[in-house]
């Protein structure tokens, strides 16, 4: 048998190209030259037209514990690298500086929601897992948020572990999915870790076990004083129901009767149906679950045909972010230090006008009209300015520039929290549940029209002039050394 190292430490859960850069830069010298990078996604998902942001809480736990261990470094040995080089890394910490977007923050095209100052060799390092973490919780407390937007005031739970994409996605997709607006989750280890509420039903597999539905509701109800009755195993309407009302009528306030789930067929017909019988046998205050493959849309569908139903389960479509498995989000620099200790901004020029970066420091802010607490849109700036001292703001499209307004009586509310300084956690984390109360209340920010699912309107995300300014120049400075290139 091959002998594996111990799984003990998730620093070298990089990209091999960001070792390889790092060692690059520590041989030149230039390692420590200090870096800014920003995380931000082109594009928002599933057609929405926010995005909540999530992930906050495990990249610090990452940036706290990032360090590389014997086994990293033995492993490291065996690919070639050099004793000077492992040396090095042993030693190396994050001594950086991260701003970043509350979790929980609605979030959109552009922004960043985190920057990382740092020495370029440890910005570089943590490019991937910071992705690979914000890009995934992202994406999810996103899906949970625009399920939440069709359901209104419903219960939603959510049921994907067995579904996800293996065993970390579904704990943090969980917790992603608890910020987006669900209620709970069928993951108990998801209530053990972050004090998510936990529920669940039961299954099939324990009415096929004991052959009778009848037999099986009752001896599930003599050992649950809760109880939530699967009523589709053989037959809805004619077996599942009334076997229920039966058990629940024999037990009487032995137990409470939630709820019944449906988990298959017309889920419209069938809830209307079954809501029919439990109001006739007196359960009116027993719920309707309902679960099999749904998403927003199906969800939607079934509101439309005026299904009974108060509770939906949500397990494969909402984990896997099944109909946009990824969000897209980039890692990019937009300032490097040069050999004086000057800071200069960095650009990517594309053919492609939205893949030309934005070089700068920069800051996010929310513009709030104080008239009627919406917000106006939000405001890129570089670090320096002060956008509320600006009266009237003028805030304008930075790729479409004519589309144009001028804003008065604002609050600039600015995005950005500082998580690290130096090296040093700062940041002093919220709740989860706070974090849950944020998001929902946090949308009361945006007017209707961008939080409908289906063609929200485009919510401004804009330039300050000097940022749209120093982006131009950069442009044209680069062109200028391209064309004066000479290649021999
Ligand atoms: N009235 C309805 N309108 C729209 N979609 C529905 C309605 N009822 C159920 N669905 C959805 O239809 C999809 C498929 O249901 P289908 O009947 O094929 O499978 P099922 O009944 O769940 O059976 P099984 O689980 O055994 O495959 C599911 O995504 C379900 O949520
Ligand atoms: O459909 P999803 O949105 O992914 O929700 C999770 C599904 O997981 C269970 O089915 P499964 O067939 O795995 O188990 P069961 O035998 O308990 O129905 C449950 O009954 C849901 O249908
Ligand atoms: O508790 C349930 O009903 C449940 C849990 C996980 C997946 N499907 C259903």
């Amino acid at each position: 048998m091959i002998d594996f190292y111990n799984d003990d430490s998730l620093s070298i859960h990089t990209d091999l190209y960001q070792i390889n850069m790092t060692e690059t830069y520590w041989r030149d010298n230039f390692h420590n030259r200090k870096a800014v990078f920003e995380v931000y996604f082109r594009k928002l998902p599933f057609g929405n037209g926010y995005a909540i942001f999530a992930g906050l809480e495990k990249v610090i736990q990452f940036l706290k514990e990032f360090h590389f261990t014997e086994t990293d470094l033995s492993y490291l040995r065996e690919q070639g690298y050099e004793e000077d080089f492992l040396k090095y890394l042993k030693n190396m910490r994050f001594t950086g500086t991260v701003k970043a977007m509350k979790e929980g923050e609605m979030v959109f095209p552009n922004e960043p929601l985190l920057r990382i100052e740092a020495p370029i060799a440890e910005a570089q390092l943590i490019e991937t897992p910071i992705l690979n973490i914000v890009n995934y919780q992202t994406l999810i407390a996103t899906k949970a948020s625009r399920i939440r937007q069709i359901i209104g005031d419903d219960v939603a739970l959510e049921f994907g572990t067995r579904r996800a994409q293996e065993m970390e996605a579904a704990i943090w997709g969980t917790r992603a999915a608890y910020i987006g607006g669900f209620d709970a989750t069928s993951n108990v280890r998801a209530g053990k870790l972050f004090g998510i509420p936990i529920a669940g039903t039961h299954a099939h597999s324990m009415v096929q076990a004991y052959q009778d539905e009848y037999t099986a509701f009752k001896k599930y109800a003599e050992s649950h004083k809760n109880c939530t009755f699967l009523v589709d195993t053989y037959d809805v309407l004619r077996s599942g129901v009334p076997n229920a009302i039966k058990v629940a009528k024999e037990m009487g306030d032995k137990i409470n009767f939630q709820s019944i789930r449906i988990d298959s067929g017309d889920l419209a017909y069938l809830s209307k149906q079954a809501r029919k019988m439990l109001d006739a046998a007196g359960y009116t205050n027993t719920k309707i679950s309902a679960s099999s493959d749904l998403d927003e849309y199906t969800i939607m569908n079934l509101k439309t045909q005026g299904a009974k139903i108060d509770i939906w389960g949500i397990g494969t479509k909402l984990i896997t972010a099944y109909d946009q498995p990824a969000l897209g989000a980039v890692y990019k620099i937009v300032a490097i230090e040069n050999e004086n200790g000057e800071m200069k901004d960095t650009i990517k020029i594309s053919a492609n006008p939205e893949k030309v970066t934005t070089p700068g420091l920069k800051r996010v802010y929310r513009i709030i009209n104080k008239g009627n607490n919406k917000s106006e849109g939000d405001y890129i700036a570089l670090d320096y300015e002060n956008p509320q001292e600006e009266e009237p703001l003028k805030m304008f499209h930075p790729v479409h520039t004519y589309i144009s307004k001028f804003v008065t009586n604002f609050e600039a509310r600015e995005l950005h929290h500082t998580i690290f300084e130096n090296g040093k956690l700062v940041y002093e984390m919220p709740h989860l549940e706070e974090i849950r109360s944020f998001a929902r209340e946090n949308l009361e920010l945006l007017w209707d029209e961008y939080k409908r699912t289906l063609h929200p309107e485009q919510y401004p995300v804009d330039l300050s002039q000097a940022c749209w300014d120093n982006k131009m120049q950069k442009i044209e400075e680069v062109k200028t050394k391209v064309a004066k290139m000479k290649i021999n």
